[in-house]
């Protein structure tokens, strides 16, 4: 049996309309009843009010408040450091405020651990820096505009800001030293005359003392440190007699635009990265704080754009040490005992400046770096000589040191140097690869696919091409289809020239092998 469409819809509005009308009349019951329940506390209280005696409801709060103590936790203690700017901080870097009350009631933290950074007022340009990192715009009621050296935004004084550190919660305060207030209401922290100068107060919980001590406010100086590091203009130095001129190193590669083995490149950064974090270990074991690398590798494979990015990197100078304008061991010296910290001593072609040494030159060579004087068309040092002078040298000074030599003839160099443990790593920069492929057409056409990718990749494996003939051919054109068929054209050219020459040293063997059995039979 069919049922009625319009019968059933009919049905099916009888049925839930009577659900609607119950959820209707509960809300209207439970209206009426918060109503009556409101008007009768308020009856109530008015009528206590009235009826009950005043001691008994000076009793009753007092008892309520009680409870209330009882079961609230109690406001956390606070401390406050307080952050002088440079002109007040000559003597303390920051000064502890034992009650946090602005009142500087405890006097200098001078005894430990704030004592240890010199004191010189370096802490508060420090602060302001980091903290212009960590300002977020939407919460602050006022910011300051180009308030910092960078230009960026920072906390106006009178106002503060929150940062969060391992979980904990550090509250900044900018205050305005007096003439800058001028409400004739200076405070003078600790009372070292520096009522006249701008501060930044540090506040947190009690139990968070140490934490703020030795680790939030080293941290901030670390990473200030870093930031400023990253973000300073490289110089290149090269040496003139004993001292070295330097001008500003703008070289593009960074290790995203290098072609290289991928694994290879991987490798590269991590040994860097864990250079950069040994300092205790090295000064543990006595050692200096150098890393050697040699980069070998035919001419037009990147070697100097791998000392390029190696300095971008690190953020470190470039020191490009030219021997053949080094003419006596003294100005040798002066100009490695010239290079600063967090720096990177180049020695290229190293296969020119050096040959291998004979066994004279050996037994020589950890005693006489290097012979003075003009016109010796082959100097007598030795590398392993002058690594040698340099470790002696930098042993007793100096930290965070790179050292890179290069070449084209690795097979050409002193067995010494290649000894294992002498260079750290050897980097071998190699023809152009798969990856490395890829990496520059990413560069050049910010490309991952194309039509020509599959002939290229074969191709690439038959032929020798350096990454310099690659980016050279990718550069002939804008035009992507362009560029990557004048390089398939290329690749394709230079597999024919091989075969030919394949086919012509076989030629020549079989000339050879024919000559020589014709003089063996004759
Ligand atoms: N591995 C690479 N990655 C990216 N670009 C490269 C690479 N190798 C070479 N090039 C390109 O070729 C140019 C020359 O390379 P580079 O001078 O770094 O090679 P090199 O190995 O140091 O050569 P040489 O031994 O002749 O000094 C670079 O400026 C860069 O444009």
């Amino acid at each position: 049996m069919e049922m009625d469409p319009s019968a059933a819809a009919a049905g099916g509005k009888a049925l839930a309309l009577p659900s609607y009308a119950k959820a209707v009349d509960a809300y209207r019951k439970a209206v009426g009843t918060a109503a009556s329940v409101t008007a009768y506390v308020v009856l109530a209280r008015g009528m206590a009010r009235e009826l009950l005696p005043h001691d008994l409801t000076a009793a009753a709060r007092w008892a309520a408040s009680l409870i209330r103590a009882r079961f609230e936790t109690p406001p956390a203690e606070r401390r406050t450091l307080v952050i002088k700017s440079a002109a007040a901080a000559h003597r303390y870097d920051y000064d502890y405020d034992y009650d946090g009350d602005g009142g500087g009631e405890g006097g200098g933290w001078g005894g430990g651990r704030g004592r240890g950074r010199g004191g010189n007022g370096s802490l508060y340009d420090e602060a302001r820096e980091y903290l212009a990192t960590r300002i977020d715009p939407h919460t602050m009621r006022r910011l300051c505009l180009g308030g910092n050296s960078k230009g960026a935004l920072s906390m106006e004084h009178g106002d503060s800001m929150t940062d969060v550190f391992e979980g904990v919660e550090f509250t900044w305060a900018s205050v305005a030293g007096k003439s800058q207030r001028g409400d004739g209401n200076a405070y003078d922290y600790g009372g070292f005359g520096s009522a006249g100068t701008d501060s930044l107060e540090l506040s947190f919980d009690a139990e968070h003392m140490d934490l703020a001590l030795d680790k939030y406010v080293p941290f901030i100086a670390a990473t200030v440190t870093d930031a400023r590091r990253r973000d300073r203009t490289l110089q290149i130095f090269i040496n003139e007699g004993s001292s070295w001129n330097g001008i500003k190193h703008h070289h593009p590669s960074t290790f995203e635009t290098l072609a290289m083995d991928p694994d290879l490149k991987q490798s590269v950064v991590a040994d860097l990265d864990r250079f950069l974090k040994r300092r205790e270990y090295y000064r543990r074991i006595g050692k200096a704080w150098k890393r050697g690398y040699l980069l070998y590798g035919p001419p037009g494979t990147g070697k100097s754009s791998l000392v390029a990015a190696m300095a971008n990197y690190l953020r470190f100078n470039l020191y490009d040490l030219d021997l053949s304008e080094v003419h006596s061991n003294s100005s040798l010296q002066r100009l490695l005992n010239c290079m600063p910290n967090k720096s990177i001593l180049v020695i290229e072609d190293i296969d020119c400046c050096f040959t291998t040494a004979s066994r004279k030159e050996k037994d020589d060579s950890d005693h006489i770096p290097y012979r003075s004087g003009r016109g010796n068309s082959e100097p007598r040092i030795t590398l392993s000589g002058l690594l040698n002078f340099i470790d002696g040298l930098w042993s007793t000074s100096g930290e965070e040191r790179i050292i890179i030599f290069t070449t084209n003839y690795k097979d050409r160099l002193d067995p010494a140097l290649l000894r294992p443990g002498r260079m750290d790593m050897h980097i071998y920069m190699g023809y152009c690869c798969w990856e490395a492929f890829k990496t520059l057409a990413r560069n050049y056409f910010i490309l991952e696919d194309h039509a020509r990718f599959p002939e290229i990749q074969v191709l690439l494996t038959e032929v020798e091409v350096t990454p310099a003939e690659v980016s050279e051919m990718l550069l002939r054109s804008e035009d992507v289809d362009v560029a990557l068929g004048l390089l398939a054209e290329f690749l394709r050219e230079k597999k024919q020239a091989m075969r030919e020459g394949e086919s012509v040293e076989s030629h020549e063997d079989t000339a050879g092998k024919e000559e020589a059995a014709a003089a063996d039979n004759f």
